[in-house]
């Protein structure tokens, strides 16, 4: 089989520069290689979905992939373009991470590590697919994408308050990005007030009156390496949410590292329900963040769904 066209979408700011590094070795790769591609930077917030579209719709031909180079928003941004290009030439994706937390790799056995992570690229005989997360908000009619999560309350506070975080630059430059979300999270603990949601799925309403956080998720990272859901499958078709409900500190404390060391996490105050479909309002304002990114504070009427992305790595051994 012989290698693909590459069309090459980079993110120089993912990562706090990062994928610039990333770049760097991975180009320099693909030359040594003698790998085709050809290059398209962001130059702005969301260009990426622009760039994916117009390389779906008039540069790509049959045979070709689209390979993405930042952080799991550039890889959301990217899967929006080709579903509105309506993607004519079937690109698939390829992935290296070069973001911060970069938690879709972790999730479905990409390497984190840019020349392995190519090797799988380069290793790839065929497109296979993966589940992503769609969403429809109820009263405005917005649709989009998840690659990880999609996550209201507490993780999405934590999520606007590290974004804007000025700690967050220096913790990327020491590579702890997660570092900037524990952070926050004593601070958010003491702040935040439990909220009510009612969830539907699987033919059942579910109201939980005093949740902390709700979020739901296609594999089991969440924040940069924390194991919410260690059950979560990237390939099942479903999708899992988990709502917490309002925690004593000790008991929060205890699970959250529970879940950063990856050991499994039971407890009454967890609900879990595993669906391909659900809907979900929340009465109060609230945060909410996709895939790391910062959604308006706002009541929630949400509908989520499962899509399939067809994405061109081979699986780590
Ligand atoms: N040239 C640019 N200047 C400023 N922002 C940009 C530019 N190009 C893209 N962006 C924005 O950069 C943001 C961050 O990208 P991304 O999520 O890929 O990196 P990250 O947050 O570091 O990684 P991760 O999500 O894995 O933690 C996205 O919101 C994207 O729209």
């Amino acid at each position: 089989m012989p290698i693909p066209f590459f069309h090459v979408i980079y993110n120089p700011v993912a990562g706090s520069g990062n994928a610039k590094a990333v770049w760097g070795v991975i180009s320099k790769a693909l030359v040594d290689r003698d790998v085709e591609f050809a290059l398209y930077e962001s130059q702005y917030p969301r260009h990426t979905v622009l760039l994916a579209q117009q390389i779906a719709k008039t540069e790509a031909a049959a045979g070709s992939v689209l390979l993405v180079i930042g952080g799991d928003g550039t890889l959301n941004e990217a899967i929006t373009g080709l579903h509105l290009s309506g993607n004519p030439y079937h690109l698939p994706i390829a992935y290296i991470p070069g973001g911060s937390g970069n938690d879709f790799a972790r999730g479905v056995g990409l390497s984190r590590k840019p020349i392995e992570a190519l090797d799988q690229v380069l290793g790839a005989t065929a497109a296979h697919k993966l589940d992503i997360g769609k969403y429809t908000e109820l009263q405005s009619g917005k649709r989009g994408f998840f690659v990880n999560n999609f996550g209201i309350g507490f993780d999405a506070a934590v999520v606007n308050a590290a974004n804007r975080a000025t700690s967050k630059l220096f913790l990327n430059t020491l590579h702890m990005g997660s570092l900037a979300y524990m952070a926050q999270v004593i601070r958010i603990l003491t702040n935040r007030k439990p909220f009510a949601v009612e969830v539907t799925a699987n033919g059942r309403t579910e109201r939980i009156k005093d949740a902390y956080l709700c979020t739901t998720t296609n594999h089991p990272y969440f924040g940069g390496g924390v194991r919410i859901l260690p059950g979560a499958k990237p390939d099942d078709g479903e999708l899992d949410l988990i709502v917490v409900d309002r925690p004593n500190l000790v008991v929060f404390a205890t699970q959250a590292i529970a879940s950063i060391m990856g050991k499994p996490v039971k407890s009454p105050s967890r609900h879990h329900i595993r669906a391909s479909r659900f809907e979900i309002s929340t009465a109060s304002k609230e945060f909410a963040q996709i895939d790391g990114e910062d959604m308006t504070e706002q009541p929630y009427r949400i509908e989520i769904g499962v899509d399939s992305q067809d994405f061109w790595f081979a699986p780590q051994k």
